[in-house]
């Protein structure tokens, strides 16, 4: 067996840098940003994404609020309504999946752009689709850091992206696109994935589904961020067949602590600048009234 093992990424040292930032530009409010999240924590990914947060979210300085969707899509829309308008909340994050009968960007419209935090809002996704400063979804920019973190540069890198889903792979494939690498998006009706992802440097894959790549799948030496987290009787589960790949794959980010806590530090980041701005454009609305 002289095969060399695959390296695992960790992306704990990342996530602690991006915290102290955060930390570091949180001090300069009065109080600390207030974000309210709402989970539906029956379902495995979005608990563990919260109790991540929970941990760590005094490294970022913030105040993170944890709360249920209240029961039906009526009441889910007032609790909305009622966070927009709450004159002491920063920002929402509004963890998918959301109940039945709520739709994500409805729910992003009724928050508005300055109190959403995951990109979903149609001006936020539009600025990033168009290459202004924007606030990207915590996970696809949590990919983008990482990826500099693994090979510096990206310009010229050839990325494939399993999943064309709003959180990651359309803002993953814009951020990447910004960064000057070639990226190829391939998705549910993709005819031969392998064909793509073979010849990519990097893949990252988030489709939900386990197993889903194999060795058959990577060039020798690939690197892999698996973002997936599908629940199963085994715990949480990526879409990377790890056993498969081992030996073959040049570096697989690993859950517990790969991009997750980068993800999550992403997210505060976002909250820290909704809660600049919010709080600049208070203090600007005060002086031009007085
Ligand atoms: N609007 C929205 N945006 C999201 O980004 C979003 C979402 N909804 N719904 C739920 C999924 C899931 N997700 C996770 C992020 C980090 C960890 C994470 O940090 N996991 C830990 C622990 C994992 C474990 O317990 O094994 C880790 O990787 O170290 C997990 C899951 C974001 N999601």
């Amino acid at each position: 067996m002289a095969e060399r093992k695959t390296r695992l990424f960790k992306g704990l040292d990342l996530a602690a840098r991006i915290n102290t930032e955060s930390r570091t530009l949180a001090a300069g409010l009065d109080t600390p940003p207030v974000c309210l999240v709402l989970a539906d924590r029956d379902n495995a990914g979005a608990r563990a994404y919260c109790e991540r947060q929970a941990a760590t979210a005094a490294q970022a300085g913030i105040d993170m609020r944890i709360a249920d969707y209240a029961g039906t899509a009526n009441a889910i829309h007032a609790q909305i309504d009622a966070i927009a308008a709450a004159a002491d909340i920063d920002a929402a994050a509004m963890l998918l999946p959301l109940p039945h009968g709520c739709e994500p960007v409805e729910a992003a419209l009724r928050l508005g752009p300055e109190k959403d935090v995951d990109g979903l809002h149609p001006l936020n996704a539009g600025r990033l689709a168009i290459g202004l400063p924007a606030r990207p979804p915590a996970t696809a920019m949590a990919c983008l850091l990482c990826a500099e973190e693994i090979f510096g540069a990206l310009r010229g890198l050839d990325v494939a992206i399993v999943g064309a889903s709003r959180i990651v792979g359309r803002p993953l494939a814009t951020l990447l696109l910004d960064a000057e690498a070639t990226v190829t998006l391939c998705h549910v009706a993709t005819s031969d994935l392998a064909a793509h992802t073979r010849v990519a440097d990097l893949v990252v894959t988030a489709a939900g589904v386990p197993g889903l790549i194999g060795a058959g799948h990577l060039k020798p030496g690939a690197v892999v961020l698996d973002v997936a987290v599908t629940a199963t009787p085994d715990g949480l589960r990526g879409d990377v067949d790890l056993a498969a790949v081992d030996g073959h794959a040049g570096l697989v980010s690993h859950v517990p602590d790969g991009v997750g806590p980068v993800t999550t530090a992403c997210l505060f980041r976002n909250i820290v600048e909704a809660a600049l701005a919010r709080r600049r454009a208070a203090l600007q609305a005060t002086r031009t009234a007085h």
